[in-house]
């Protein structure tokens, strides 16, 4: 698990209080609660449909919800007059699913997009610096800026959205299956990547995902949404002293138990604990074995009880329990 070093018990830097939202007759989420803490990394994990990303556009302002309070950096969201929203949009980044560029503009005029957005009378020149700064941070070769989305391969695609999401200095950025469709050592790469940012820039990071080694490898907490609503949030070993068959079914099926092999022979420096298992390694095996198969299995339960936090007080995880780091 992640050993960054978000302030417990600090101010949350996200709220949401009684979240409603809903298509018509369906209902994705009823009386939805979350905090997220300042400085750290939440992995926000469920079945496919159970409304993550719902969630994360409900926070950004995408979507209005039906009912409820969202609060981020201390101010309501919701309902805000434009003028006043856009001042709390300049303070985060956004990386959707995929990396949403635009085709038809190079690397550095995407990331170019929000500092022209918000910042309308900055020199060009310094647009462009700021720009070029931003897609070598993200690790990719000077030379991507001039580039077109379809000259670059997913990860690098990944990387050019970030880039993107970083040109604001945030302090909070949202990371929508980041790793999604990335090749194992990719994959792995990009998750060393978000943690190193997150640590040299103090971000907080509310991060998507059905990626078993990335909740291992960079979450401090992990949100987990069935039902409705958010029923457990805790590290991986909170998550797993809870009796609840969806989370003991994900973390503690065949992948859950690899990822978190690999977890442990990363924290152990591979020192005659078996054959070297890395995260790159680990993945490269999933990927022969048809890694997307089973991890969509595996997000979606077959058996979801009903609300634990509502109806056991014992799922409610103490604020200092112990950390896997
Ligand atoms: N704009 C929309 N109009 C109608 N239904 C929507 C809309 N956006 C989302 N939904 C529905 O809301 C539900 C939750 O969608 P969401 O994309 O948040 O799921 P998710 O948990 O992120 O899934 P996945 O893991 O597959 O990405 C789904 O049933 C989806 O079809």
């Amino acid at each position: 698990m992640a050993d960054s070093h978000f302030r417990e018990g600090a101010d949350p830097i996200i709220t949401v209080r009684g979240l409603k939202n809903g298509f018509g007759d369906q209902i994705v989420h009823d009386g939805l609660d979350l905090d997220v803490r300042r400085g750290e990394i939440l992995g926000v994990v469920g079945g496919s449909g159970t409304g993550k990303s719902v969630l994360m556009r409900s926070i950004i302002g995408l979507q209005t919800p039906l009912a409820g309070e969202i609060t981020v950096f201390g101010e309501p969201t919701i309902g805000r007059e434009e003028t006043e929203a856009v001042e709390i949009r300049k303070r985060w980044g956004v990386l959707f699913q995929g990396g949403a560029l635009f085709s038809t503009l190079t690397v550095a005029e995407n990331v170019e997009v929000p500092l022209n957005e918000f910042y309308r009378d900055m020199d060009p020149a310094l647009t462009s610096e700021i720009a070029s700064y931003k897609v070598v941070m993200t690790g990719l070769p000077a030379d991507a800026g001039p580039k077109y989305p379809a000259e670059l391969s997913g990860g690098m695609k990944k990387r050019a959205g970030l880039a993107r999401a970083l040109a604001l200095d945030p302090e909070l950025l949202f990371l929508d299956e980041p790793t999604a469709g990335l090749d194992p050592i990719g994959a792995a790469a990009f998750d060393q990547l978000t943690r190193s940012l997150q640590r040299t820039l103090g971000l907080t990071v509310f991060l998507i995902t059905h990626d078993l080694d990335t909740l291992y490898a960079i979450c401090d907490r992990i949100a987990v949404l069935a039902d409705k609503k958010v029923i457990a949030v805790g590290t991986i070993p909170e998550l797993l002293a809870l009796d609840h068959p969806w989370i003991q079914e994900y973390f503690k099926g065949p992948r859950g138990r690899a990822a978190e092999a690999t977890q442990e022979a990363q924290e152990g420096g591979h020192e005659g604990d078996g054959p070297d298992i890395g995260p790159a390694n680990h993945r490269a095996a999933e990927h022969h074995a048809g890694r997307g198969a089973d991890a969509e299995a595996a997000a979606h339960p077959t058996e979801v009880e009903t609300q634990q936090r509502a109806t056991d007080p014992g799922a409610e995880l103490p604020e200092h329990a112990a950390r896997t780091s």
